[in-house]
């Protein structure tokens, strides 16, 4: 039996102090060059060092919890942190202190791939070891980047900017990740993270009669030397411009609420390139709290039927990784 929820996201700074000790965190061992971590930083005191996502992620647990009280579920649901505070270990030891001694967890991202999924279940089964309490164990819930209800939501916004800017072009885009991470990602679903967001994309295009889109994505990082998934955002929106388009709708599929890349990346960024091209920039909303989305979440917890049991490999970085035991 299911005795808690919980949540597992990446955290983000609250205020400047925090935003050094959140970039140490959430690059530790992997190899980011300092020139990108102090344009990084510069992204975060640009919005007063304090990063969407905690309040993003508050909104969205309280209106699960809703949702589930108003099913007659009252299990606990708690938040917890790869980078920042609430730390996951803190809260799953909270958890166990207040009763629970079966965790199920969902993380804040749909799709398949290391960065995404699969670090997570690494986290949970490290927070698990930290802790150290042999009668508690932890379960993982399916990425969700092909249930109804996060298509559904994501159409619905979708549609709404397309409506505030009819005849403009379509670009989805998502967070880059090496091709490398990309390759090894989503054996589960018998696709890739890269092949996940195109069959989405393509079903919201259909729904909507759009017969012309695109895919870019944002945010890479990482050496020059290493290919990412390409198209970036903004070089997109040079190729559109020569090919004679005049606007453009950017629909952040990959994201599920604005935090900090949809604000720096696409809404200052890429809205700045566009406005340098003389393109009229609408960015669609991220399905955020949408009650469609937040109903599937609270589905997704309370079917038992729909929990992850990835293969050994999936989203494995090295052939060789095995997948923490959960
Ligand atoms: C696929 C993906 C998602 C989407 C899925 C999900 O939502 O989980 C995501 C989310 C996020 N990524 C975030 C922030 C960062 N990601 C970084 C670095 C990286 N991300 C990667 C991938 C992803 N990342 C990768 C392959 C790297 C490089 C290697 C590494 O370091 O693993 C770095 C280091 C500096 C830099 O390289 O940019 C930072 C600060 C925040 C918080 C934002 C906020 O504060 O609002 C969120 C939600
Ligand atoms: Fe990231």
């Amino acid at each position: 039996m299911v005795d808690a929820y919980l949540v597992v996201s990446y955290g983000g700074p609250n205020r400047p102090e925090e935003v050094v000790p959140f970039l140490r965190n959430a690059t530790k061992g992997r190899g980011i060059p300092d020139e990108r971590l102090e344009q990084v930083g510069e992204h975060y005191y640009m919005f007063g060092g304090k990063s969407p996502i905690n309040e993003l992620n508050a909104a969205l647990v309280e209106d699960l919890r809703d949702e589930l009280v108003r099913r007659g579920d009252h299990t606990p649901v708690a938040l917890g942190n790869r980078n920042w505070e609430p730390y996951g270990n803190d809260v799953i030891k909270e958890l166990y202190e207040n009763g629970a001694r079966n965790i199920l967890a969902i993380a804040t991202s749909a799709y398949s791939s290391y960065s995404s999924c699969r670090q997570y279940r690494e986290d949970l089964a490290r927070w698990l070891g930290e802790v150290d309490l042999p009668d508690l164990t932890i379960r993982k819930v399916k990425q969700f980047w092909n249930t109804d209800g996060f298509y559904r939501a994501s159409v619905t916004a979708v549609r709404e900017s397309l409506e505030a800017a009819p005849g403009s072009r379509l670009i989805f885009v998502t967070h880059s990740i090496p091709n490398a991470m990309n390759d090894s990602s989503g054996l589960e679903f018998g696709m890739t993270y890269e092949q996940q967001h195109l069959d989405l994309a393509r079903r919201i295009a259909d729904e909507l009669g759009v017969e012309d889109w695109d895919m870019a994505y944002c945010s890479r990082s990482g050496s020059p030397h290493t290919p990412w998934l390409e198209p970036d955002i903004c070089d997109h929106l040079e190729d559109l411009k020569t090919d004679g388009i005049t606007g453009v709708v950017v629909a952040p599929i990959g994201f599920i609420s604005d935090h900090m890349e949809v604000l720096y990346d696409l809404d200052t960024e890429a809205k700045a390139k566009a406005e340098e091209l003389g393109l009229a920039f609408e960015r669609a909303a991220t399905v955020g709290t949408d009650p469609d989305f937040i109903s599937q979440i609270a589905d997704l917890l309370q079917n038992p039927g729909r929990t992850s049991y990835c293969e050994e490999n999936c989203c494995a970085l090295s052939r060789s990784a095995t997948l923490p035991a959960l």
